[in-house]
């Protein structure tokens, strides 16, 4: 087993349980569908980064772990908008946010995320949090339209930002890894951006919009 591997095993041996994870990992074995949700340790990471947030965006619900998280830290009065295009998903993932009794935090955006993107941004809709995890090839699309949304000091967590590794294989064509080198080039060039590569889990990228 790698030291990355034995590392993770103790951090998820020595977490508290936490219920909410349990019951969605029941319903995804019920239904046959792969756990693509955070984990619970990086789900506490989002937690404390929405501690300081007064609204937040998701991209990727899928059956509401991540968006659970990430209300779970929200003041009272803070928001979540989480953005997902598959109706199955965002229909267990509304379950399972209202089981955590956190409904009223939470709104579910069915449709494709970029064009909900766009109508926040007509909507004048601003935001301290993003977090993506959606369609990697996507990301450089979503970190441009995520950047209108952002006010000064915000924080973007990008999940999965070494695509499985291989984002820095330069031998890989495939969509994803050109996608996520792309990301990775314009988050270091974005003169209102300070960001990190940060080699946790399959990559999380993490940048601080300017005052
Ligand atoms: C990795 S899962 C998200 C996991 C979730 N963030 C968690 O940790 O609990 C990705 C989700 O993004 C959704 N998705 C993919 N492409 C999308 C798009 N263009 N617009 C909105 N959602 C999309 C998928 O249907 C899937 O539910």
């Amino acid at each position: 087993m790698s030291q990355a591997r034995h590392r993770e095993r103790y951090i998820e041996a020595i977490l508290p349980p936490d219920p909410a994870r349990r019951t969605i990992e029941r319903a995804l074995e019920q239904r046959g569908w792969p756990d693509m949700c955070v984990s619970q340790a990086l789900g506490r990471f989002l937690t404390q980064l929405a501690m300081g947030a007064s609204a937040a965006v998701e991209i990727g619900t899928y059956v509401g772990y991540s968006a659970i998280c990430i209300a779970r830290g929200l003041r009272p009065g803070a928001r979540l908008i989480t953005l997902e295009s598959r109706p199955e998903h965002a229909r267990l993932a509304k379950r399972h946010i209202e089981e955590a009794g956190l409904g009223d935090r939470v709104e579910i955006a069915l449709g494709d995320a970029s064009e909900t993107l766009e109508r926040l941004q007509e909507e004048g809709r601003r935001f301290d949090l993003a977090f993506v995890d959606a369609d990697k090839p996507s990301y450089p699309r979503y970190l441009e339209l995520v950047l209108h949304l952002m006010r000064p000091g915000g924080i973007i967590v990008f999940d999965n930002a070494f695509g499985r590794d291989r984002a820095w294989d330069p031998s890989a064509q495939s969509p994803t890894p050109v996608a996520l080198r792309e990301l990775h080039r314009r988050l270091f060039e974005e003169p209102r951006l300070v960001s990190t590569l940060l080699p946790m889990w399959d990559g999380l990228a993490v940048a601080r919009v300017l005052m």
